[in-house]
This record gives structure tokens, C-alpha cells and sequence, in this order.
């Protein structure tokens, strides 16, 4: 193998030879664009110079300006391409490939060797001296055993013989390591991958992709991909490494801007910010559920998936099964049936006014909206209302422009205004021009009115939520709940708040009646953590996103203060809620994440924890440590603190809620000097940090400290998905403390699985 792997050096070297003589030819070509760049911007300060000093010339100067001003963003845009390709240059420059399959087709004598890299390299003669991971030929690296395998081409699929299968570890052009491996993606190079320490941003994973993280990967057919993966699968880094492969696929017809990804909270965002960039392309849009939400809802707070948790836990049966009505498929029926039935009558239309006074009277909106046939469908009708209300708009401005006011305003007008407001008209006569700028002045006077019809704020879509909800009937075991619901919402909306479970269905209202709200830009929707998503809330997004690609991804287990749903029953549901041609479940079950001992301790807290499959890589047992009096456990959590940093760069202490985590501030603060990590954050910093277990989501620690896992706190089945998820963030070190009795889900479980230690305070 030495002489082997010596070879192989040389081939590296070779690669890495050309790829900085083709480095050198970018960067001569960079630096010519630079200088094109620089002469005409030079150019377009001078015209704009020009301008400021010929008052008369303006108008035809201003239409130079948009040439030099187009000319200066093509030139930024072409340096911007080749600086790119330097830095990827660069960056394969360091790595080449990672991968080498041997590979003989049916009808030649010898085989060939592909190299497969982050990106395909090719030399001046046009041969591929490394191939991208994403080309069509690279998914037998992923996929196939050593022998005869398949591979889908857009020409149909092709066969082959896999010969040999190597991997690569190169680290600034020397081979650190590489195996020879007959299976798909061997366990040494994970082994390595996984054993290291965890990074301020998540790792792209391209080297070590498993079989069915590929399949992820790979699916261009799914309407509506569903991922149920256990924590610690890899579901995360499959989807941004799927969002990669997409863009290649389909690079003439898709971009980034077209991919959306909903997450679950900030810190997540930018802890996953680095993947696509390292994999040399441009990151999607990212939103969490309530950015979406306040943009839709401006002027109102709309309740975060965090209040929302803080709350959950006091809930009634009668609480919860109002909650699980409101937020299923039945309730957005029912939506869509009121909506059917609703007619001039029964629209809460409202007046728009201007500084107080009325500009249009509900009663006319009214009669504009009854004017139109009743075989129309409402959202057509409220459409032909609103352009009605922009014509009358229009006339109004038109009579308003002889009042004094404006005659008044217009002898105000100086150069400088008029030419904002007049660009490059020419008037026929004074008469005209008066005109045209009294109408702009307004206008702009009018803007409000134009935006609310716009808006359609004619419609009160407040009051239209609470007719419809108080025309249901609902059954009498959650009346009380739905009557005690109805009122709260009203006394929320006078203090311009909505709470999460009422977003959904007044969008959807909203959209129904106005027919707006939908985004067809987008051609693909992610959705990580989907567990945390209602039916409702899915149906919504799929509405809203009607001409998207659907990939949801998450774990039934790692619900919070919530049953568990069986992913095929999801998946059914989905089915029939997102009525899509072609759904598929993967399922994942091997974990990479934590150490083996910290997996099976995590799955043994859920019931059917047997289907989760560690991966193996050793480490300590998880350590429980009992205490008995608050003292203790403050001074123990101090010390363990203490002790983990000599090992670890960060330790997370995990609490089930805020109130906990800022308990867990006040131990700490003065002897370790933590962080309390809020909502609003979006970086996480080294050291100790605390945060209740919503805003972990999606992430991972080097070591993790459970808060009080007693009986007292963690006392029902209702707190396994929390305990577990909880468990699940640990890599390579978990320890979780307890004042007075453990919780009954831990104390369970087989103690082969963990260390129980009293007060680990020196006596
Ligand atoms: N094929 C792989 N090669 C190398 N590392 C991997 C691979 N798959 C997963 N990992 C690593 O395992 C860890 C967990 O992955 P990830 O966060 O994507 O899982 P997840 O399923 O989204 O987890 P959770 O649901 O618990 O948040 C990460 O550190 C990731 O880099």
C-alpha cells in the first residue's frame, strides 16, 4: 500500500500542479477585469460630475448614467464570477478529490480510473482529472459494492463494473490517509470525520455520504420527499447537501433564490450557513416559521414557536384536543367551505378612511362587490372590487386636484422637485404639465388609500376569523375550551397579538377571500424539524408555495410536549393534504452523531428505541449525577462545568425551559461566566452555554449537561421527546444531574447503559 499510496501522491501532485497554472490563467484574467472595471467606473463618477453642473443637460445625461450604471454591474458581476472560480481553484488546490472509483464498461478491455471531488477539474485538453460528486457517474462512489452496478444518466441508465473503490483524506495536498473498500462509503473515513471535535458551523459531509443519505440527495422526482430520520442521522446535512445537488442538476433552471428553508431557530441558520459555500455554491433563502408569519402579519406580534412551548406544558385534555382540531386538515375544510358560502352580505367589509375621515364607505365597497355575478368566485369578485376602488381612486384624484390646497402646493414646486416628479416627460401644454404634477401631489397624499386597497383592508379579516369560528359547531367535550378560544383571540387582537394556532387559519382566510398570498418564485420548500409543524400549518406553506418541490425532514421523537406520530400515518395524511402525484418516505436510522454508549442510552429512552442503530465509534457511558439538596446541585454543576471545559471548547447545559435556563444563569454566572442564549440569537460563543432545549434544535455539542432530570421535572411520558432530544444533542460527552429522585424514564432503563454517581463534590 505505501508504494501505492506514493503513487497516488504523485497523481496529487500532478493535479494540484495544473490546477495552479489554471489558478495563474484566472487570476491574469481577474486582474484585466479589474482594471475594466476600475476605467469605467472612473468613467461614470466624471458623467455623474457632468450632471451636477449642466442643470439643463440632466434628463439626457441621466440616460447615460443608467448605460455606465449597467455597465459598471456587469463588469463587477464578471469579477465576481472569476473570483470565485480563484477561490474554488484555491480550495481544490488544498483537496483535490476524495474519492476514486475503477470502473470497466461492458464493451472495454481495461478500466479507467475517475478521481470525484468537490468540484470536476479539467485539464487543457479537456480530460477530467477529477470528477464533481454530483455528476451523474459519481453515485457509484456513494451507492454501489464492488462488481456490477447501475447509474442513472439523463441518456437512461447505464451499467457497469465497479472494480475498486478508494477513499482520500488530503489535507493541503498530502494524502493524510486512503482505504481501499468494497463497501459503499467505508467506516475508517467516518470514523475520522466523526471523531473530531464539533465547529462554530456545520461540515459539509460530501466525502462521507451514506447510501441513504444519497438517496435523499438524489430524488428529482419527488413532489413531496418526507424524511423521517432518527436525531443524529443526518437529516440536516442531507438537505443542504440535496439543495447542492439540485442546483447542479438543474443549473439553467434553477437558482438559489428559488429554494426557501424553513428553520427552526437562528442559531440554526447561521450554524449551517457554511456548508453550501464550501460547497461552492450560494446559500438559499432561510426563514423560521415566525419571520414568515410577521411579514405576513405586519403591524401585529404574532406568538413564536417559543412562547408557544413555554405554554404547552400547563395545558387541559380539553386544551389540547381544541388545539389538535385547530391545527389539523378538518379545520382548513372548513375554512375553504365557509369561504363558499360567503356572499355581500356576510363579508366584513369595512371603510377606508384618510386622516380620520371616511374616503370609501363600507356600504359602497358593498355594493361595488354585489355588482358582480354571484357565479364568480369571492376571491374573483373582491379582485374586480379592488380594481373598481383603483378607478374610483383615480377619479377622485382627478377632482381633487383643483382644490386650493394643491394649487397652493403647486406654486411651491421648485427645480429640484420638478424634475423628480416629471423625469423625462414633455408636456404639449402648461395645462398638461399642471396637471400631471398636481395628480403626483395627490398622489402621493393618496398613497395611503392606494396601499389599503392594495391590501385589501376593506375586508376586516379580524372579525371575518371570528364569524367563521363563531359559525361552527363544535362538539360539546371542547366547547368550554373553543368559547373560552374565541374571546381570547378577540382581547389578543385589541393588544395587536395573534397566537400561533389562529396565524395559520387567518392567513388562509385571508388568502381564500383575497386570493393573494401565494408565491409561485419558488420551485423548492425544505422544512427541517417538521415535527414541530402542524397539518395545518403544512397545508398552509403548501399553499403558499404552490408551485414548489416539497422536502420535509424530521423525528417523530424528538416532539416536544407532544405525541408521537407514526411518519407513514404523516405521510398519509400529507398525501392527501398536499394532493401531490408522487410522495415517497425515507426513512433513517443509523445515527453519526454521538459516541455509541450516548446512543443507546438516547434510544432506550423511546419506546421503540431498538430500531436506532449507533454508529460505532467508543466513548464514556453517560453519567447521571445525584444530589440532594439545591446546594449541592449548584456546587456540583459548577465543578462539572469546570471540568468538562478542560476537554471541550463548548459545554451546553440544556434545560426544558427558560425559566430553568435562567436558573441555571444564576449558578453559574459568576464562577464560569456562561452564556444565556435567547430567541433572538444567532451565534453561539465558546465556553459554557445554557439554553432550554427548543432553541438546541438541530444542533449539536461536544458535551451536554442535562438540568434536573428528577422526578419531580421530567415526571410522565410527556417528557421523553424532551429527555431524548435533550440526550441526542451530545457528541461525544453527556452527563445529566439530578436534585432528589431520577425521572422514571430514566431510572428504567437498563443501568448497564449509564454511571450513577452521587455528588461528585469531594466529601
Ligand atoms: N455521512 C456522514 N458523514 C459524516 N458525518 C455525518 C454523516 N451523516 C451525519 N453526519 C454528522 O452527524 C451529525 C448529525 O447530523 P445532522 O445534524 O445532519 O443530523 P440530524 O438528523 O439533522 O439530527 P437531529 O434531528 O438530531 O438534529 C453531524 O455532525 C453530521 O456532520
Amino acid at each position: 500500500m505505501e508504494e501505492e499510496q506514493a503513487k497516488e501522491q504523485k497523481r496529487v501532485d500532478e493535479v494540484i500542479d495544473k490546477i495552479e497554472k489554471q489558478k495563474q490563467h484566472t487570476q491574469d484574467l481577474y486582474d484585466k477585469a479589474h482594471t475594466e472595471t476600475s476605467s469605467v467606473e472612473k468613467n461614470y463618477v466624471q458623467n455623474a460630475k457632468v450632471n451636477l453642473i449642466e442643470a439643463d443637460d440632466r434628463i439626457e445625461t441621466n440616460a447615460e448614467i443608467q448605460q455606465q450604471k449597467g455597465l459598471v454591474a456587469r463588469a463587477v458581476e464578471n469579477e465576481t464570477i472569476l473570483q470565485r472560480q480563484i477561490n474554488d481553484l484555491e480550495n481544490l488546490k488544498k483537496s483535490p478529490y476524495f474519492g476514486r472509483i475503477d470502473i470497466q464498461d461492458p464493451d472495454e478491455p481495461v478500466s479507467e480510473s475517475l478521481y470525484i471531488g468537490i468540484s470536476s477539474f479539467a485539464d487543457q485538453s479537456g480530460d477530467f482529472l477529477v470528477y464533481d460528486w454530483r455528476a451523474p457517474i459519481s453515485s457509484i462512489y456513494y451507492n454501489g459494492t464492488l462488481g456490477p452496478v447501475q447509474y442513472s444518466t439523463p441518456a437512461g441508465t447505464m451499467q457497469t463494473d465497479l472494480k475498486k473503490k478508494r477513499q482520500f483524506n488530503i489535507q493541503n495536498g498530502e494524502i493524510v490517509h486512503m482505504f481501499d473498500t468494497n463497501e459503499t462509503v467505508g467506516d475508517e473515513m467516518l470514523q475520522e470525520a466523526l471523531g473530531e471535535q464539533n465547529d462554530e458551523y456545520m461540515r459539509n459531509i460530501v466525502a462521507t455520504i451514506q447510501k441513504d443519505q444519497n438517496d435523499i440527495i438524489r430524488d428529482t422526482r419527488s413532489d413531496l420527499l418526507v424524511v423521517q430520520g432518527v436525531a443524529g442521522s443526518g437529516k440536516t446535512s442531507a438537505i443542504l447537501q440535496r439543495i447542492a445537488f439540485l442546483l447542479y442538476h438543474s443549473r439553467t433552471s434553477l437558482n438559489a433564490d428559488e429554494i426557501v428553508l424553513f428553520s427552526p431557530n437562528k442559531l440554526y441558520s447561521r450554524y449551517i450557513s457554511d456548508v453550501l459555500p464550501s460547497l461552492g455554491e450560494r446559500n438559499m433563502r432561510q426563514l423560521t416559521l415566525a419571520e414568515f408569519f410577521s411579514r405576513r402579519f405586519e403591524g401585529m406580534h404574532v406568538e413564536s414557536l417559543f412562547d408557544r412551548y413555554e405554554k404547552q406544558v400547563s395545558l387541559t385534555s380539553e386544551q389540547q384536543a381544541l388545539q389538535d382540531w385547530l391545527e389539523g386538515e378538518d379545520f382548513m375544510h372548513l375554512l375553504e367551505q365557509y369561504t363558499l358560502n360567503l356572499n355581500a352580505n356576510n363579508i366584513k367589509f369595512t371603510d377606508i378612511n384618510l386622516d380620520g375621515t371616511v374616503f370609501f364607505k363600507k356600504e359602497d365597497i358593498q355594493n361595488i362587490f354585489e355588482s358582480f355575478p354571484t357565479s364568480m368566485r369571492v376571491s374573483e369578485r373582491v379582485l374586480r372590487t379592488k380594481n373598481q376602488l383603483i378607478k374610483k381612486l383615480k377619479q377622485r384624484i382627478k377632482l381633487e386636484i383643483q382644490k386650493d390646497w394643491v394649487q397652493e402646493r403647486l406654486e411651491d414646486v421648485n427645480e429640484e422637485n420638478y424634475h423628480d416628479i416629471v423625469g423625462k416627460r414633455h408636456f404639449k401644454s402648461f395645462e398638461e404639465e399642471k396637471n400631471f404634477i398636481g395628480a403626483s401631489i395627490v398622489q402621493k397624499k393618496f398613497q395611503v388609500i392606494d396601499d389599503a386597497i392594495f391590501n385589501n383592508y376593506f375586508i376586516d379579516i379580524y372579525s371575518q376569523y371570528i364569524s367563521f369560528m363563531n359559525s361552527l359547531d363544535v362538539s360539546v367535550n371542547i366547547s368550554n375550551a373553543w368559547r373560552h378560544h374565541i374571546d381570547e383571540f378577540s382581547k389578543q387582537l385589541e393588544l395587536h397579538q395573534i397566537s400561533l394556532l389562529n396565524a395559520t387559519p387567518l392567513l388562509f382566510l385571508r388568502d381564500l377571500i383575497t386570493g393573494g398570498g401565494g408565491n409561485r418564485k419558488f420551485q423548492h420548500v425544505f422544512i427541517d424539524e417538521m415535527q414541530d409543524y402542524s397539518v395545518a400549518q403544512l397545508m398552509y406553506l403548501k399553499h403558499a408555495f404552490s408551485k414548489a418541490k416539497f422536502t420535509l425532514l424530521g423525528d417523530s421523537e424528538q416532539s416536544l410536549f407532544k405525541d408521537i406520530t407514526d411518519p407513514n400515518e404523516l405521510l398519509k395524511k400529507l398525501k392527501s393534504a398536499f394532493d401531490v402525484r408522487r410522495a415517497r418516505l425515507i426513512t433513517l436510522n443509523r445515527s453519526y452523531r454521538s459516541t455509541a454508549p450516548i446512543t443507546n442510552f438516547a434510544a432506550a429512552l423511546i419506546p421503540d428505541g431498538q430500531k436506532i442503530e449507533a454508529f460505532n465509534r467508543q466513548g464514556d457511558l453517560p453519567k447521571i449525577i445525584l444530589t440532594n439538596s439545591p446546594r449541592v446541585m449548584s456546587a456540583d454543576l459548577q465543578q462539572l462545568c469546570h471540568e468538562e471545559l478542560k476537554a471541550f471548547g463548548t459545554v451546553a447545559v440544556l434545560t426544558k425551559d427558560m425559566a430553568e435556563s435562567e436558573q441555571v444563569f444564576n449558578i453559574l454566572q459568576s464562577s464560569l461566566h456562561p452564556t444565556l442564549m435567547t430567541d433572538g440569537d444567532r451565534s453561539l460563543p465558546k465556553g459554557v452555554v445554557i439554553m432550554p432545549i427548543y432553541l438546541a434544535k438541530g444542533l449539536e455539542f461536544d458535551s451536554v449537561i442535562g438540568f434536573n432530570v428528577s422526578q419531580e421535572n421530567y415526571p410522565t411520558e410527556l417528557w421523553r421527546g424532551t429527555l431524548y432530544t435533550i440526550a441526542s444533542r451530545a457528541m461525544h460527552h453527556l452527563t445529566l444531574i439530578s436534585q432528589g429522585n431520577v425521572s422514571p424514564l430514566i431510572t428504567h432503563l437498563d443501568t448497564n447503559l449509564f454511571g450513577m454517581q452521587t455528588s461528585i463534590l469531594p466529601k
